[in-house]
């Protein structure tokens, strides 16, 4: 990837849903990324989510704070080993309230609660993403708290897909060869902020771009980070 002057701007996709690109400097990114590194040792380390079909998420994840599987959250790994979950660190809380608050900024009014933000974040997703992993189009609708999700990506760029709160399909109307919703490219540093009226949008990850992180980094593959209140 080439090294760029200036990132683009912060903009809002959609109403309560916020990009910063390159929130997270080069070595943000890499203590984010240590932490991950500790975070995906076992106990209760880095795992493939087995779906209640049957089928394998090709994303592999970690929790923290509360353990997520499809579809709740648990104490400890109910559908593994039965550890208990990694602690939420408060330091990534202080990383996402900080989001929040330039995200508000971002919008312009108050879409997503008091300035500053006073969210006490418990619990984030670590998903690990190699090369072909994607996300199909999901909400994030386990948790009982409507806090906005601050996501952060690490590694590889990819085409993040951000929906309505209607319905994960395509929605009526728009032609098969037709992009639907708001694809963004989310890069290594980039934060995504959704909350307020699109908390409960559906979005995922239809493809990443291998061998597009920053050298430096040290990461292959992607890595993404979302944080939540549960
Ligand atoms: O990888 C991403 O950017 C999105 C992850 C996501 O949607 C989730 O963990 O629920
Ligand atoms: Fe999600």
């Amino acid at each position: 990837m080439s090294e760029e002057l200036f990132p683009p701007p912060a903009v809002q996709v959609a109403a309560g849903a916020v990009h910063l690109p390159r929130r997270l400097a080069p070595g943000a990114q890499r203590e984010l990324l240590a932490a991950c590194r500790r975070w995906a040792v076992p106990p209760a380390g880095l795992r493939t989510v087995r779906m209640p079909n049957g089928s394998r998420m090709s994303v592999r994840q970690v929790s923290l704070g509360r353990h997520w599987y499809p579809y709740g959250y648990a104490a400890t790994v109910v559908d593994g080993g039965g550890e208990p979950v990694k602690p939420f660190p408060d330091w990534l809380g202080r990383w996402a309230r900080a989001a929040v608050d330039a995200a508000a900024e971002v919008a312009g009014e108050p879409v997503f609660g008091a300035v500053p933000c006073a969210v006490e974040y418990d619990i984030a997703l670590v998903n690990f993403y190699g090369d072909g992993a994607r996300m199909g189009m999901h909400r994030d609708s386990d948790e009982r708290s409507a806090a906005p999700v601050v996501s952060f990506s690490l590694g590889d760029a990819c085409v993040f897909r951000f929906g309505n709160t209607e319905g994960r399909g395509r929605p009526l109307g728009v032609p098969p060869d037709e992009v639907w919703g708001r694809d963004v490219e989310l890069r290594s540093g980039d934060a995504f902020v959704f909350g307020g009226p699109a908390r409960l949008a559906y979005h995922g990850v239809p493809r990443t771009e291998p061998g597009s992180a920053p050298p430096a980094l040290g990461l292959r593959g992607r890595v993404n980070v979302t944080v939540r209140a549960y």
